[in-house]
C-alpha cells in the first residue's frame, strides 16, 4: 500500500478537519502518500483528487467545516456511479481509502471495499446517530454551541417571563437534545424517543411560573415537529408568551472542541492502522474510551442507543 486517499462526506462536522489531519499525518509517519478526494463521493468521480502535504495539514485541527469540503451525493448509491469512483482510485493510483462521515456514508465506503478497495469509516456527523460509538466527531462541539446559545435565551427569558421552544438538530435522534438539554436545565426535552404530552408541558410550566422559575426552555428535537408549530399547539393550553426559535446549521459550525479533536485524532490514526494491517469495511468507534472497530454490515443491521435516561434526570433533578 502506497497511496491512502481520504473524504469527507454528508453533512460537515467540527472535527472533520481534526480526522483528515490524522490520517494523512500518520500516513506520512509511515512512509505512505495522503490525497485528498474533495466534495465527498462527487468529487471522487469526477476525479477532483489532490495530493496532500505536511504544509496544508497546518492550522487545520483547529478549524470547523471541512477542508476536503462535502457533499451529498445520491447518485453514488447506484453501480453506474461506484463504477465511477474506482476507474478515478486506479488513475491516482490510491489502494486504500478512509471515509469521514455517517451512516449514509458508510454505505458508499462499503461498496468500495466490495469493490477491492479497502476502505474504513469514521463517524463525522454532529447527530451522534452511528451504532458501535458512544460519540461521533463533531458532537460535542455542536452540544457546546447549542449550550452557549440556549444560555443566552435564558437570560432573555428570564427578563420577560417567557417560554422559549429552541429546535435543536439530529435528524432522528434526540442526542443533540437531550444533552443540549440537560445541560442548561431545560423545562422539558421534547425528542422522538420518548413518549410526551403537550398538556404535561404546559402544567409544568404553568407550576413553574407559580412558583418563581421565570424563563422556561424547553429543548425541541428536530424531527418531532417545527419550533413555531410547537409553540402553536402550546398556546391552546394557556397564554405562555412563548417564542419558537430553532438554531439550524449554526450548530454545524465553529473551532471543534478538545473532546472532538483528541477523538478525531485517535480515529484517524487508528484508522491507517487498520489499512495497514490489511482490513477494510470497517467502521471505528469509541466504547467506553477504547478505539474499537465493527463490521460495516454489522452496523446496517444494528439501531444506535439513545441515551433516553437523560430524559428522566432532567425531570427529576428540574425545578419543583
Ligand atoms: N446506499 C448507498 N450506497 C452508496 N452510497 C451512499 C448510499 N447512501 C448514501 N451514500 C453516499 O453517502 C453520502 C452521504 O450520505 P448522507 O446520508 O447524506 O449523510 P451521512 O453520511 O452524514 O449520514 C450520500 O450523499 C451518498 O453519496
Ligand atoms: O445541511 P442540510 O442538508 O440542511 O441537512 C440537515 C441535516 O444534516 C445534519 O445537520 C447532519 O446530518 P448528517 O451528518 O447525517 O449529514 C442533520 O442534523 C440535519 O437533519
Ligand atoms: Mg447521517
Amino acid at each position: 500500500m502506497k497511496r491512502i486517499g481520504i473524504l469527507t462526506s454528508g453533512g460537515d462536522a467540527p472535527g472533520m478537519n481534526a480526522a483528515v489531519r490524522a490520517v494523512a499525518g500518520k500516513a506520512m509517519a509511515e512512509g505512505l502518500e495522503a490525497y485528498g478526494i474533495n466534495y465527498g463521493f462527487a468529487g471522487l468521480v469526477a476525479g477532483d483528487i489532490h495530493k496532500i502535504e505536511a504544509a496544508d495539514l497546518d492550522g487545520v485541527i483547529q478549524r470547523g467545516g471541512t477542508l476536503l469540503y462535502s457533499a451529498r451525493y445520491p447518485e453514488f448509491a447506484h453501480e453506474e456511479g461506484q463504477l465511477k469512483g474506482i476507474e478515478q482510485l486506479k488513475r491516482f493510483g490510491i489502494d486504500a481509502l478512509v471515509v469521514i462521515g455517517g451512516d449514509g456514508s458508510y454505505h458508499g465506503a462499503l461498496r468500495l471495499t466490495e469493490h477491492g478497495y479497502n476502505t474504513i469509516g469514521l463517524p463525522g456527523t454532529i447527530d451522534n446517530d452511528i451504532p458501535y460509538t458512544d460519540f461521533t466527531i463533531g458532537f460535542d462541539t455542536a452540544v457546546n454551541t447549542n449550550v452557549q446559545a440556549l444560555d443566552r435565551i435564558y437570560d432573555t427569558a428570564h427578563s420577560h417571563d417567557r417560554t422559549f421552544v429552541v429546535e435543536v438538530m439530529g435528524r432522528g435522534a434526540g442526542d443533540v437534545a437531550l444533552w443540549s438539554g440537560v445541560s442548561i436545565g431545560a423545562t422539558a426535552i421534547v425528542v422522538p424517543e420518548v413518549d410526551w404530552s403537550m398538556e404535561e408541558i404546559a402544567n409544568k410550566i404553568k407550576h413553574n411560573r407559580a412558583n418563581g422559575h421565570r424563563s422556561n426552555l424547553i429543548v425541541l428535537a428536530e424531527g418531532v415537529m417545527g419550533a413555531q408549530e410547537f409553540v402553536e399547539k402550546l398556546s391552546e393550553y394557556g397564554d405562555f408568551d412563548a417564542r419558537g426559535n430553532t438554531i439550524a446549521h449554526m450548530q454545524r459550525g465553529g473551532n471543534p472542541t478538545a473532546k472532538d479533536r483528541v477523538m478525531a485524532s485517535k480515529m484517524g490514526a487508528y484508522a491507517v492502522e487498520l489499512l495497514l494491517a490489511g482490513k477494510g469495511g470497517l467502521a471505528v468507534g469509541i466504547q467506553n474510551n477504547q478505539l474499537v472497530n465493527h463490521n460495516m454490515l454489522d452496523l446496517f443491521d444494528s439501531k444506535h442507543e439513545v441515551e433516553v435516561s437523560l430524559d428522566k434526570l432532567n425531570d427529576e433533578i428540574s425545578f419543583k
